[in-house]
């Protein structure tokens, strides 16, 4: 790890005098390599961590846009510094300049989780590396091979040796050793609590955590409710509810929610349960303790006495789509987060109450509210404490330039394409003193 560290410094050092042209060219070489090889890269999502096939190629392709796309934001945000001058402060004349502009901060260390191996990986590299940075990325252990081969695109596009290093390595055999290097200057990390201790440990160094959420959907009585229910769907069991984003929680006024779960669980049937090969809808959760933890969220809640609308169901790792009903507070799946495929419904009788149980979760990350009154959206967003809500449309992170960021326990700072060029560069300045004032035109 020491070696793959002092590599990286010296590699930073040398990238930093590379012009930004040619930065950006090379990260343009690497984003066509990557959509040369989606296949095999897809192939391993697949493989490794049950996407279905075509959200696969979906993840890889994205995931070549956003180095283009950062290629050329970075460019424009690169290029531009500022002159200040001092006059406008009280108290002083024209007599210096203050120029300023970004500058890399060394070596990042990207940590991205299982869901989404490549394009949460290339999130965090892209950006380091237009700005100047080394990258070192910890893959997670589902999705290794995977993200492997997606770095291997930067290596062949011609990226300098030690710029761009991975360490696959058991987190249990690793400990603080790698979060704490002193070789890190910056950390970018998605993923769940266990970034919260990262974070608590880090010490004096630039975070972007991007955490757990239970993103709330509030649906008006005045919704379109096949919208909503669509949304739902699509929301809550996109890759089966693997996603920080997934819609984990529906807060359904009283007087439309019949209507509502009555759609929803139509949708719900119409779900596939199988293999990610053939595209089904609901594939296998990550792992068996992921599945373990899934289950026990359902007994639960069923043994307080929820309604579920579907029965039970699980073969290994693979569980069927649940709708879970007249849930209650004092239920975990509340306030827990499953990361699989179940919706819980809350009936909520006034929209305060919808907003108030929003704001009660540890998480702030996204939610989003249904309702044909434009103002009355913008009140509910306005109340909900969250990084981000979405008007009749179910919570997302993307388009990636999007600015992305989850408040209390959902993380510390912004993602986003702009946003993350900013957070992994830092502001130098330079004070030209002049022996007298100085007035265009005065
Ligand atoms: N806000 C967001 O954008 C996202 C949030 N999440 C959240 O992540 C959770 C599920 O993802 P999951 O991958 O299981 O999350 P984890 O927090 O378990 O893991 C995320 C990454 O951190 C690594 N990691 C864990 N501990 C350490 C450590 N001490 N030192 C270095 N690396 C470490 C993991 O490695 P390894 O795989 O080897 O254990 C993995 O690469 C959910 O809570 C979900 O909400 C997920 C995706 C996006
Ligand atoms: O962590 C996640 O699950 C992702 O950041 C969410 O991304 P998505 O909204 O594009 O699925």
């Amino acid at each position: 790890m020491d070696h793959m560290f002092d590599a990286a410094r010296e590699a930073q050092r040398a990238w930093a005098r590379v012009p930004l042209w040619r930065r950006a060219e090379a990260l343009h070489k690497a984003a066509a390599l990557l959509k040369q090889n989606k296949d095999v890269i897809a192939e391993c999502l697949v493989k490794e961590v049950a996407k279905p096939a075509k959200d696969s190629v979906t993840e890889v392709v994205r995931s070549a846009d956003f180095i283009d796309y950062t290629a050329e934001e970075g460019i424009r945000i690169l290029s531009e510094g500022k002159c200040l001058v001092p006059d406008s402060f009280p108290g002083n004349e024209r007599n210096k300049l203050c120029l300023s502009s970004r500058i890399p901060l060394g070596v990042v260390l990207a940590i991205p989780p299982f869901n989404y191996p490549v394009n949460l990986s290339v999130s965090k590299i892209a950006p380091a590396l237009i700005a100047g940075n080394a990258v070192v990325v910890k893959p997670p252990m589902q999705g290794s091979v995977a993200a492997l081969h997606m770095i291997q695109c930067f290596h062949l596009a011609g990226f300098p040796k030690g710029l761009i290093s991975a360490i696959t390595i058991k987190v249990a055999d690793l400990g603080d050793a790698l979060t704490t290097h002193p070789a890190i200057n910056c950390i970018s990390f998605t993923g769940g609590d266990s970034g919260i201790a990262i974070a608590k440990r880090a010490g004096m160094v630039p975070l972007q955590m991007e955490l757990g959420g239970k993103d709330a959907c509030i649906v008006l009585d005045d919704a379109d409710l096949d919208l909503a229910a669509a949304n739902i769907i699509k929301g809550g069991f996109s890759f089966s509810g693997q996603r920080c984003t997934a819609v984990k929680i529906v807060l359904a006024m009283d007087t439309i929610a019949n209507k509502l779960v009555e759609k929803v669980n139509v949708k719900v049937a119409r779900l596939s349960v199988g293999p990610p090969e053939v595209d089904s809808d609901i594939t296998p959760v990550v792992s068996e303790s992921s599945a373990d933890f899934i289950e026990g969220l359902v007994m639960d809640a069923r043994q307080k006495g929820a309604k579920l609308w579907q029965e039970y169901r699980r073969e290994g790792n693979l569980i069927w789509p649940i709708l879970i009903d007249n849930v209650r507070p004092d239920m975990r799946i509340t306030w827990e987060e499953p990361f699989g495929p179940i919706i819980p419904v809350i009936r909520i009788r006034t929209i305060e109450e919808g907003v108030q149980h929003c704001n009660s979760s540890r998480y702030g990350l996204q939610g989003c509210v249904f309702t044909n009154n434009i103002h009355r959206a913008l009140i509910v967003s306005d109340a909900m404490e969250t990084g981000t809500v979405q008007i009749n449309s179910a919570p997302a992170r993307g388009p990636d330039h999007f600015p992305f960021q989850g408040l209390r326990d959902s993380g510390i700072g912004s993602q986003g394409i702009t946003n993350s060029i900013h957070m992994m560069t830092k502001v130098k300045s330079t004070v030209i003193n002049l022996p007298v004032s100085s007035y265009t035109m005065g």
